[in-house]
């Protein structure tokens, strides 16, 4: 079933450019929502309807009552009787550990990830966050802890998980890892070449497909020295959610690892907006409800309170093949025995619970079967990024790491609010404070 194009990245794995190793390269695919695409439109236009919807969503959100101060101390929904779905957490850290060699990364960080949530990742350099992503993907195992998928223990790394009937959690590396050496539309076919018996003709419409919807119609034969830094990254998008049918009604989280990184303002905010538009094209439709009070809410919006430290259970998971990573980033999969950390955890609400004068959300667990919203599409996704702007225009809720472990967790706005100190201290830049860099 290997087609011509598939010779030529054998070649690249023997050396002639970058080679995605075949485990991390998710291919999450995208079945599309009800609402009908609409392939005229330009990019432009698209990040347009973007960004009204999210002024709609801020405007929600602000008379949610989700964001009440009260409710940031709410006790962990799951031990609370609240409603807060546990079927709802797609991905779920529980006190997981990773070292190399002797070098202790991950120090039981505990969080959970739900359906419909737009998470950003941060913290100082070297805290782990990449690796928790590679943890997430299942191209590394936790020496200690676990990372379970749909409540679901991820078994041994990507390529020894059969769970992909689950969900997919698809990784896009910082640099794009593309194959220089294979045109755009190999790039992004490559996996449907890869692992599926399609057609030429139907991966060419596939791949012609993800790249109308990362605004980039018509680049196929372009090699990716031909394109700008931008264009690289939103390739490699397209090359995540590229479909192959088959797992078409498979929910999918993304995982985006530093998407903004090296570029310019206005490149930046193509690419955060596309991530959000993407999201919301794919996912949307599946978990906005009608809640008791009347109105509606996209599950993208939970508003998790502030918290310290998380933790939480859930589950499933599954891989799905190919996505886009660097050599380097697989290069050590091995791991030293956790070392002892002295983390700072407190309690963790991780998913608090809507609640409140009956507008709170219907947990999608607790719908009724013919009421659950049909699988497929970006669910949700999570960013890893030092951009101040990446994190205030893609993503809802923040997930601070510092030293290996979750020590804080709120939405965007209630980072800027946050007495914490760790946090303060890296929003100001301040050298003064409790990081400390050598
Ligand atoms: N495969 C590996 N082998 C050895 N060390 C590794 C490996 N992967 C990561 N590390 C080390 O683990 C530490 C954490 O790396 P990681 O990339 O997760 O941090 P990060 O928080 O994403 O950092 P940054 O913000 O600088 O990208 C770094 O010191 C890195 O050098």
């Amino acid at each position: 079933m290997r087609t011509a194009a598939l010779q030529r990245p054998a070649e690249a794995l023997a050396g002639r450019c970058r080679p995605p190793p075949a485990a991390a390269l998710v291919a999450p695919p995208a079945p599309l929502p009800r609402r009908p695409r609409q392939p005229s439109s330009t990019l432009p236009q698209q990040l347009c309807r973007s960004a009204h919807r999210r002024q709609r969503l801020v405007a929600a959100s602000a008379a949610d009552p989700v964001q009440t101060a009260q409710q940031t101390a709410a006790a962990p929904a799951a031990s609370s009787g609240s409603p807060e779905p546990e079927a709802d957490v797609l991905i779920e850290f529980k006190d997981v550990w990773k070292s190399f060699g002797s070098k202790q990364i991950l120090r039981g960080a505990s969080f959970k990830i739900r359906r419909g949530e737009a998470v950003g990742i941060i913290g100082s350099s070297g805290t782990g966050k990449s690796t928790t992503l590679r943890l997430a993907a299942g191209l590394l195992q936790p020496d200690k802890g676990v990372v379970l998928i749909k409540g679901e223990p991820r078994r041994g790394l990507i390529s020894d998980d059969d769970t992909s009937d689950k969900l997919k959690v698809g990784l896009v590396f910082q640099s794009g890892a593309l194959f220089d050496s294979l045109t755009v539309g190999e790039n992004v076919g490559f996996l449907l070449h890869e692992h599926t018996s399609l057609p030429q003709s139907k991966i060419q419409e596939l791949v012609a497909e993800s790249l109308g919807k990362v605004g980039l119609s018509g680049v196929e034969p372009l090699y990716p020295s031909e394109l700008s830094g931008g264009m690289k990254k939103r390739v490699a998008l397209a090359r995540a959610i590229v479909r192959d049918e088959k797992h078409d009604n498979v929910e999918q989280v993304i995982m985006y690892d530093e998407p903004t990184a090296g570029l310019d303002p206005v490149a930046s905010t193509v690419v955060e907006d596309l991530i959000r538009d993407l999201h919301e094209k794919h996912g949307e439709g599946h978990h906005h409800e009608v809640p008791a009070g009347g109105h509606h809410r996209h599950h993208h919006k939970h508003h998790h309170k502030s918290q310290h430290h998380s933790g939480g259970s859930s589950t499933s998971s599954a891989s799905s093949y190919a996505g886009s990573t660097s050599f380097d980033s697989l290069a050590s999969a091995n791991g030293g025995s956790p070392a002892s950390a002295n983390g700072r955890s407190r309690s963790s609400t991780a998913g608090a619970a809507p609640s409140g004068n009956g507008t709170s959300v219907t947990p999608l667990g607790a719908l009724p079967a013919h009421k659950q919203p049909p699988p497929g599409g970006i669910t949700s996704y999570i960013v890893v990024t030092h951009q101040h702007s990446t994190i205030r225009r893609a993503v809802d809720r923040i997930i601070f790491l510092h030293e290996g472990r979750v020590v804080w967790q709120g939405t965007v706005e209630e980072f800027d609010t946050t007495d914490e100190p760790i946090v303060r201290q890296f929003a100001s830049g301040s050298l003064e404070g409790p990081i400390r860099y050598e």
